[in-house]
């Protein structure tokens, strides 16, 4: 899940000021020479401002936007200096080859925690874990029992529950001629899936659970930029005996504690029912948390840290991209009735769309595919590089952070037609062979889920998801909008590439013969 970051401290000035104070203490006191370049230079730098570097890039309201122009200007790779604290950014298919192909375990870390004693990004997180025994335990866990192809058919009837209850909503909403917000929508559905998922049941609306989750997911992602920060700077700082942002960082954590605490106390009495039987993720760590002979010996936090970072990286990036994509459609009514008779052709219009009819549904996944393209909610990628290595002939120190452009190479006019524009017929009609699109180039050109060791192990729910929700929102719905288009304006006041005016539009029921058959009874 790492990111699209945006900085909008209101007390900037103020931040520049303290990181300046505190990195020329550092610079004067601490900063040792520079090692051994093994004959290489280091990348190309663009010009900078003394002393804070390129600290301005960062501090922008859309930084995947200024780390675009300024490498459209100085070229692919470059070497950007915040303070003295090096950053190698990329926004090219062929250096990104480089990096999650060849370097693809070098770069499987991505840095120190920013908080240690944190339940979201502390020392028992899993996005922070390094490549390591807990990191191959945990990840290999998440393939085989909660995201992988299998683990995922066996988990479909709980999005078929949940792909009703969302139609229902706003069956209900079209009814009262209500306007939606397709992100909120979209959100809940995201956020009950995981939540059934991970640990078989859904947050209740009735006692505001749910609420509760889904404002701590907010709450966590707008602390997201401050977690950036944390980490670019968390070397120079800590040997100062500073530590930025932890107060904030911590303060959601106690919440979540209190909270999976609850879920995890009620799995294990549970559990201890006569002829019990593990079915679901929260079941399957917990065994193992209480397992002597475990592969790996886990702990309690461990726990609650994935259930944290699987709801913060899982609800609002399918959430977004949902959004993203319905407005494209909105403002391109062509693509969209292409791909309301494709699913006409193919399901019908006595029955709601189910997960099973995507691989029928080519114009869809290309529909979903490309909103991602134009629109990833995570437009940049961050990576730190354990050992010294070489990138596009240059060479890269030991430690270094690597921000790689998702968002830029995605629209890179050199591999992409027409690359501003929305066009999904460009996932169907590729002309090129297998062979070509091997060619290192290309073969990292789309990347909304990063890729290698450390990619989105979530890919395939998100597809589904994606293609599931718009496919309904399409199949049964018109939607009116204030206005004649969408504005389309980018904005970013957490680590994900937002809309800066959420999409809010009034859906209108479409004519089908629904049989009631077809409709799942949802479980509350
Ligand atoms: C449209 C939806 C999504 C997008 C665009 C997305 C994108 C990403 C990206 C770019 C990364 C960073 C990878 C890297 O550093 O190379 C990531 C990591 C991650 N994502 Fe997703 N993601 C999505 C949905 C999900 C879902 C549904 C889940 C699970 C429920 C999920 C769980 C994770 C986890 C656990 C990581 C950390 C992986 C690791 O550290 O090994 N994501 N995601």
């Amino acid at each position: 899940m790492a990111a699209m970051i945006t900085v909008d401290f209101q007390n900037s000035f103020a931040f520049i000021l303290f990181c300046l104070f505190s990195l020329l203490c550092y610079s004067l006191f601490f900063r040792k020479a520079k090692g051994s370049r093994a004959g290489r230079d280091l990348p190309p730098s663009p010009p900078s401002f003394p002393v804070i570097g390129h600290l301005h890039l960062l501090l922008s309201v859309l930084v995947h936007k200024s780390f675009q122009k300024i490498s459209s200007k100085y070229g692919p790779l470059l070497l950007l200096r915040i303070f003295h604290v090096p950053i190698v950014l990329t926004s090219s298919a062929s250096v990104a080859y480089e990096i999650f192909r060849a370097q693809d375990v070098n770069v499987s870390s991505r840095g120190h925690p920013p908080v240690e004693e944190s339940l979201w990004f502390g020392s028992s997180s899993f996005f922070f874990a390094p490549y390591g025994d807990y990191f191959k335990f945990m990840r290999k866990l998440i393939a085989t029992k909660l995201l992988g192809p299998q683990a995922l058919d066996r988990s479909r009837k709980i999005r078929a529950d949940e792909l009703d209850r969302f139609y229902r909503n706003l069956l209900d909403k079209a009814m009262k001629k209500e306007s939606v917000e397709i992100g909120e929508e979209a959100a809940k559905l995201n956020n009950n899936i995981i939540c059934k998922m991970i640990m078989g049941r859904s947050c209740s609306e009735k006692n505001g659970e749910a609420e509760r989750v889904r404002g701590l997911v907010i709450e966590s992602l707008a602390l997201s930029p401050k977690i950036f920060l944390g980490m670019i700077f968390h070397k120079p700082l800590k040997k100062l005996g500073i530590s930025l942002f932890q107060k904030d960082i911590k303060s959601v954590s106690p919440k979540f504690d209190e909270l999976l605490e609850k879920f995890l106390v009620e799995h294990e009495e549970k559990m201890e029912e006569d002829h019990y039987k593990a079915n679901d993720m929260m079941d399957l760590l917990l065994e193992a948390y209480g397992d002597e002979n475990a592969e790996y010996k886990i702990t309690r936090n461990h726990i609650k840290s994935l259930f944290v970072e699987l709801l913060v990286a899982g609800t609002d990036t399918s959430a977004l991209a949902t959004q993203w994509t319905m407005a494209e459609l909105i403002n391109n009514p062509t693509i969209l009735e292409r791909l309301r008779e494709e699913i006409e052709s193919v399901v019908g219009n006595t029955r709601l769309i189910q997960e099973t009819d995507l691989s029928n549904l080519p114009y869809l996944q290309s529909v979903v595919k490309e909103g991602l393209r134009l629109h990833p909610p995570a437009s940049i990628s961050v990576r730190m590089s354990q050992e010294r290595c070489e990138l596009g002939g240059f060479y890269i120190p030991e430690k270094t952070l690597l921000v790689v452009n998702t968002y830029a190479i995605m629209r890179d006019p050199n591999f992409w037609e027409d690359p501003e524009e929305f066009k999904p017929e460009r996932f169907i009609t590729s002309s090129r062979s297998e062979q070509e699109d091997e060619i290192r180039e290309e073969v990292l050109k789309y990347i909304p889920f990063s890729a290698g060791r450390r990619g989105c192990p979530g890919s395939n729910l998100a597809y589904v998801s994606l293609g599931i929700a718009i496919g309904v929102m399409v199949q049964c719905f018109d939607w009116r909008i204030k206005g004649e288009k969408v504005n389309m304006s980018e904005t970013a006041g957490t680590i994900m590439l937002a809309m800066a005016q959420p999409l809010k539009c009034t859906p209108v029921p479409r004519t089908l013969n629904l049989l009631p058959s077809s409709l799942h009874i949802p479980s509350s």
